[in-house]
């Protein structure tokens, strides 16, 4: 599929102290992609990143700025990031790191992955796919915790935690928005749940991903645990649900 068979695009870009970053990878977003909008999600960062983000706006009608007081974290960021590019009509919201992480060179392999899929996902964790220069740690941390999402929650798809995809503006009308209190990291795999739950198609598509070279990552212990805890609850929930859901058949039979 290209950008024209779906629609108007909008890559959204969350940003927190991302001043070294931001230009060059708008820059090179935009001439990946230039039928691409972007929309900057700037949570008041400190070094500047929303008057960088302004200047990159005010020199292209295609980029946008959403700035936020508060560091709410990248969940709270893409909400907002959502709700704005549904008010504005897109058919196709897409997330990106704003560290060079997710190459704007390899978008277009997401979008031809639209073509019968709700939610595309650019993925490390498949055949195909890598990563540059991320310390065994960091890999260990991503695999195990992906490992994690699928044995509790029981969903197939490889790299749940990803942050580089694609929606279909039904997926976000079908997930409700509302319903969604996941702040940090673990907002990726709560809403590749949500797609699943509402019955639609996920795809995996397999990217390189590049640790970033300026700048630090906004991955802290909070954030980290914020996902275990989430993903336990959420996992023990759906074992309960199951439970249930037996002994009533086994009910139903003997009755
Ligand atoms: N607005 C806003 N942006 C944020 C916040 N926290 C992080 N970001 C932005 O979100 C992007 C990703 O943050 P990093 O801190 O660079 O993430 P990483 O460690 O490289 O993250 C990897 O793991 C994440 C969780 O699985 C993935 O979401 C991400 O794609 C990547 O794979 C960056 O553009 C960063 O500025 C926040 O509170 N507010």
């Amino acid at each position: 599929m290209s950008v024209d068979e779906v629609g108007r695009i909008v890559m959204i870009v969350p940003t927190y102290n991302e001043a070294d970053n931001l230009a060059w990878i708008v820059e090179r977003l935009r001439r990946a992609q230039p039928g691409v909008d972007v929309l900057v999600v700037d949570d008041g960062s400190p070094d500047g990143t929303g008057h960088i983000a302004d200047g990159l706006a005010g020199a292209d009608p295609q980029v946008r700025v959403l700035h936020r007081t508060t560091k709410e974290g990248l969940g709270a960021a893409y909400l907002a990031g959502f709700r704005w590019a549904l008010a504005e009509g897109y058919d196709v919201i897409g997330e990106m790191d704003a560290d060079g992480s997710h190459q704007p060179e390899q978008l277009g392999r997401l979008i031809e992955a639209l073509a019968g899929a709700d939610l595309v996902i650019g993925a490390r964790w498949v055949p195909g796919g890598s990563v540059v220069n991320w310390p065994l740690s960091r890999r260990l941390l991503s695999r195990g915790g992906n490992l994690y999402v699928r044995l509790l929650l029981g969903i197939s798809v490889k790299d749940a935690t990803a942050g580089f995809r694609l929606f279909r503006r039904h997926t976000l009308e079908k997930v409700d928005l509302d319903l969604v209190r996941s702040t940090g990291y673990v907002f990726q795999t709560d809403l590749v749940a949500r797609t699943l739950h509402a019955g639609l198609t996920v795809r995996e598509v397999p990217i390189e991903f590049v640790e970033r070279v300026r700048g630090d990552s906004k991955m802290t212990p909070d954030v980290a645990s914020e996902s275990l805890k989430r993903i336990t609850e959420w996992g023990l929930r759906e074992r309960r649900e199951q439970a249930r859901r037996a002994l009533a058949r086994r009910r139903d039979r003997s009755r």
